[in-house]
């Protein structure tokens, strides 16, 4: 028996995963998954019988993917915690498979525009998340001098409103004048970091605000119609110019169309450092959907039809997307009551994303696993300096896992969600996958059983921003 043969042969692992269909980049296998100190040490065929284990989880007829890297989601600590907060909001992403999420610097107030404000943010985190978090900082008008301090702490980036993000009330988060927006580029960039923007041209959207609401059309696609895919495309255009003026790399977040979509690969094929986000509402829900469900599906950018989602489905296809993540933004659920200007602008459905996106993305049109599993972990990892620590199923990785049972359709019920306010547009539809367990560094965070869930400890950690990969998507 040679030397390599005999090791292997005493290997002692903290847990084995046993007998699941492992997606790893380029191929979906049956393997056992070896972890030890919280990484994966093994990935091969029955690891059981030549190895020890203090514990094994049976994943027989299972899959086992990369935990979802949320990349948007508001928790809304310090403040607002009654919205949404640290605890629930983490036991939703993880009872939806995901393992890290990165929290954005509003609604929460202060926001996440200066240390202080970090700070505060994080000693409310302390030990109570589920499943790891990284968090980002913001861009306002008067706080480009804060960014450095921001980016010396760790924050993984920053965002920018280019329209008004909505709140009330002192200290809450601005949108950028286009000075602002200019100047914190060229400090981001001399940072090297990526700026995040909700890209939709506040000059258009206030104003057909403003005609509708005058003439007393104030419904869902009153709605719909004053947000017009033009304000994303004006707003995107804009922002590209003053990035190829300034070097800073940007991340266009939850883009609605596939117009926009063009216009950033046209920048990519420039040789601009530019990223691309889609959000689950936007590849699973249409303007039919908020017609009839009302402002329980009202998010900025609005809904489009089915025609535009179509469109979308085949830019991520076309691997013209880099990133999905759920924007997550809830609010108590009185606040979706109001008519469709006055409720809250924001999709509660963090717990659903990945279910969504395996259930139409694989099940329904046949996307390969490893394909969903990169805008959904990989890619996020890699921009976002969380690589080669997280995002794939790989040796030396952390063991952040989620394992899916791909033959169990279920329907998804108000009872079934962790987060604070159990409103959501994916109640009462049917998924064709079901997340039965998410490991995050090898510990089983959420376990879902025949008789109820079981949420264990609470060990997410806030990860720093470290230069990773350097936030290259590619090559
Ligand atoms: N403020 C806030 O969270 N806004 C988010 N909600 C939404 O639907 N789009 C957003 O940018
Ligand atoms: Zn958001």
């Amino acid at each position: 028996m040679g030397q390599f043969e005999q090791s292997e042969q005493f290997e002692q692992f903290e847990l084995i995963v046993r007998g699941g269909m492992v997606v790893l980049s380029n191929e979906v296998r049956p393997a056992d998954i070896g972890i030890r100190n919280g990484k994966i040490a093994a990935v091969v065929d029955d690891l059981t019988s030549r190895s020890q284990a203090a514990q094994v989880y049976d994943a027989s007829g299972l899959y086992i993917m990369p935990g979802m890297i949320d990349a948007h989601v508001h928790l809304n600590e310090p403040a607002l915690g009654h919205w949404e907060g640290f605890e629930t909001g983490s036991a939703a992403l993880a009872a939806g498979g995901c393992t890290t999420y990165i929290d954005m610097p509003l609604n929460g107030v202060p926001p996440t525009v200066r240390l202080e404000a970090l700070e505060k943010k994080l000693a409310l985190a302390d030990g109570v998340s589920a499943v790891d978090f990284a968090l980002w900082g913001g861009l306002v008008p008067g706080n480009v001098e804060r960014l450095a301090e921001l980016a010396e702490a760790g924050v993984i980036g920053f965002k920018a409103f280019m329209s008004c993000p909505g709140g009330e009330g002192e200290d809450i988060f601005a949108e950028v004048d286009e000075l602002t927006l200019y100047e914190g580029m060229k400090e981001i960039a001399r940072l090297g970091k990526v700026l995040a923007l909700h890209a939709e041209s506040e000059p258009i959207v206030s104003k057909l605000a403003k005609e509708a609401v005058a003439a007393g059309k104030r419904g869902a696609m009153d709605f719909v119609n004053s947000r017009p895919v033009l304000a994303e495309l004006e707003a995107v255009n804009r922002a590209l110019f003053f990035a190829e003026l300034t070097g800073c790399a940007l991340h266009f977040v939850h883009i609605s169309s596939s117009e926009a979509v063009e216009l950033i690969s046209s920048a990519k094929a420039r040789g601009m450092n530019v990223t691309v986000e889609t959000c689950p509402h936007y590849l699973t829900l249409t303007l039919e959907d908020v017609v009839r469900l009302g402002a329980v599906a009202k998010c900025a950018p609005p809904l489009r039809s089915s025609e535009e989602q179509e469109r979308l489905w085949a830019a991520v296809r076309a691997g013209k997307i880099d990133i999905i993540a759920s924007d997550h933004s809830p609010c108590p659920t009185s606040m979706k009551d109001g008519d469709m200007f006055e409720a809250w602008g924001g999709i509660s459905g963090a717990q659903s994303s990945l279910e969504l996106m395996l259930d139409e993305g694989h099940v329904r049109r046949g996307i390969p696993l490893p394909e969903l599993s990169k805008w959904l972990s990989l890619n996020p990892a890699k921009r976002f300096g969380l690589y080669p620590r997280k995002g794939e199923i790989a040796i030396g990785m952390e063991a952040d896992l989620a394992i899916i049972d791909m033959g169990e359709s279920y329907t998804l019920a108000s009872s079934d969600l962790l987060q604070r306010h159990k409103h959501s547009p994916y109640i009462g539809r049917s998924l064709g996958c079901r997340v039965k367990a998410t490991m995050v560094r090898g510990n089983v965070v959420y376990e879902q059983k025949p008789d109820g869930v079981k949420l264990t400890a609470r060990t997410g950690r806030w990860i720093r921003y470290d230069e990773g990969n350097g936030g290259k998507l590619y090559g």
